[in-house]
């Protein structure tokens, strides 16, 4: 008799960065013949039920199970209904959050025992799944969002501390230990990112939950950073698979559109938009699902964009507060600028020859799924770890332009009218990437064959099929193994 397939647990952290490449990493495990189930809340289900709905009626893969559990809202002091970092009515309340997330451990624990996976693949953020896995005896592998270089950088500066004797801010200092030499500044460092909002002891039972991990899922491929995989490997003496981009595991047209949350345009006007487009001649811009820009700076963004003379596509998130009217900025740029107020259909959008560069804040998943689409970039990182993927896409990969931006935002700090960026700044980026000329020629080359690369990555044989591969066999003898002992 057959041997059951593989059952994995899926655990994504609520924030559409997280949940998103969690979500097609279970449909990839479902595609290579892995049972997968995906833990989730009803509003987040609500996101991306219609893909998944889609896949289990193909009759070629694995169907995906889903399991919903209650968020506890009013216990955690937050508003009903509030289920995403990306709907948190103020960041003044990411400890609230957290603190929610926390109490999910209980009821996840509770379907472990009653569903009996063989393994968990869980998100950084979710630090009490290592400890369900541990009782219950089947490996945790811990997925955490960024590649390898960043979180090597990460690690380099909390084993050295070369920030310690750095008085200046914007001073560039090397990071010890990095199979190359890289330069950051304090205003880069991630730590900023946590404020003051009581985050830190969360942030460190995550490291902690991650040193008691079997391994690591990783959304990136090999041959994008062969040292810093083998890096990682090394410093957290754990196995690493790179198994990305994920987001190339949607190849039709309406998973694309819908991946992440329903698009707020319809995806015919968009694609005829673009159709009406010259290849490369259109901007995509975009800061991801949390950044919130100040009343300010968002006007300074639409006068670059407007002064720029380039055709664009622009998102504005729903809750971004604007300070202009937007049928008046429309009534100027006409047909040049499409304006989507709302959740886009980003990698629809970067999948169109129409397409030739996205502004963005270095968001890991932004960044990865421009170099599956050949697309180079402008970079604006704004908090987090984005910095240094802004680094790794401007002097290793060669494929961006920096807008210039010196320091990032605090999480909480939205409400500042600072402006980091002024028009002519913004326009002159957005000239420097768009209009033709050797230099930028260079740079569509050099994404172009990354693109490739990360196609073949992904096809049967490439480094991140066969690595989906070898976890998944990794994790059937680890089965093998349980079931001795318990017999
Ligand atoms: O209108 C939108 C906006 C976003 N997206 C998708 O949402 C995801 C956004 O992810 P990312 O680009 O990584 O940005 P954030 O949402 O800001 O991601 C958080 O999580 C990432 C992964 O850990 C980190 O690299 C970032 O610093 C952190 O801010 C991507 O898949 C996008 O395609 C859409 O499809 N439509």
């Amino acid at each position: 008799m057959e041997p059951p397939h593989l059952h994995v647990f899926f655990f994504p952290f609520m924030s559409p960065g997280h949940l998103i490449p969690m979500v097609d990493r279970a449909r990839l495990f479902a595609i290579h013949g892995v049972k997968s189930t995906i833990i989730t809340t009803p509003l987040n289900l609500s996101r991306f039920r219609s893909i998944i709905d889609r896949h289990n009626c193909s009759s070629d893969y694995v169907p995906i199970d889903l399991h919903v559990l209650d968020l506890p809202f009013s216990a955690a002091g937050l508003p009903e209904n509030c289920e995403n970092l990306d709907s948190l009515p103020s960041r003044l309340m990411s400890y609230n959050f957290s603190k929610a997330i926390m109490m999910l451990r209980p009821p996840s624990s509770d379907l472990v025992r009653r569903h009996r996976p063989d393994a968990i693949i869980s998100d950084l953020n979710l630090p009490w799944t290592a400890e369900i896995a541990r009782e219950h005896g089947i490996p945790r592998i811990v997925f955490n969002g960024g590649c390898c270089f960043s979180l090597s950088v990460i690690d380099g500066v909390a084993r050295h501390k070369p920030h310690e004797n750095i008085s200046s801010d914007t001073e560039p200092f090397l990071v010890p230990g990095l199979p190359d030499p890289v330069f950051i500044t304090k205003s880069h460092m991630p730590e900023r990112f946590f404020g003051n909002l009581g985050l830190h002891e969360f942030f460190k039972s995550f490291m902690e939950a991650e040193r008691n991990t079997y391994g690591v899922v990783a959304n990136t491929f090999y041959e994008i950073e062969p040292e810093y995989v083998e890096h990682y490997k090394k410093i957290t003496g754990k196995k690493v698979w790179p198994v990305g981009p994920v987001s190339l595991c949607n190849k039709k047209a309406l998973d694309m559109a819908e991946r992440g949350n329903k698009a707020s345009i319809d995806k015919e006007r968009c694609l005829t938009w673009l159709d009406s487009k010259k290849p490369n001649s259109v901007l995509y811009v975009s800061f991801g699902s949390l950044c919130t820009f100040s009343q300010s700076q968002l006007l300074e963004l639409g006068l670059g964009l407007e002064a720029s003379n380039h055709s664009f596509i622009w998102v504005i998130r729903d809750h971004q507060e604007l300070g202009f009217a937007l049928k008046d900025f429309e009534e100027r740029v006409r047909d040049r600028g499409l304006i989507i107020r709302g959740w886009a259909p980003q990698v629809l959008i970067l999948n169109h020859e129409a397409v030739g560069g996205f502004m963005t804040h270095c968001g890991w998943n932004s960044v990865l799924e421009s170099v599956s689409e050949g697309v180079p970039l402008i970079t604006w990182p704004l908090f987090a770890e984005q910095f240094y993927n802004e680094n790794f896409v401007l002097h290793r990969l060669r494929i961006g332009v920096g807008i210039g931006v010196q320091s990032g935002l605090a999480w909480g700090e939205e409400e500042s009218s600072d402006v980091l960026m002024e028009k002519d700044q913004i326009a002159e980026a957005v000239t420097r990437l768009m209009s033709d000329g050797e230099i930028v020629e260079e740079m569509r080359k050099r994404a172009n064959r990354l693109r490739d690369i990360a196609r073949s990555a992904v096809e049967k044989g490439g480094s991140s099929h066969v690595s989906v591969g070898l976890l998944i066999e990794d994790l059937l003898n680890q089965r093998e193994e349980r079931l001795a002992r318990e017999h």
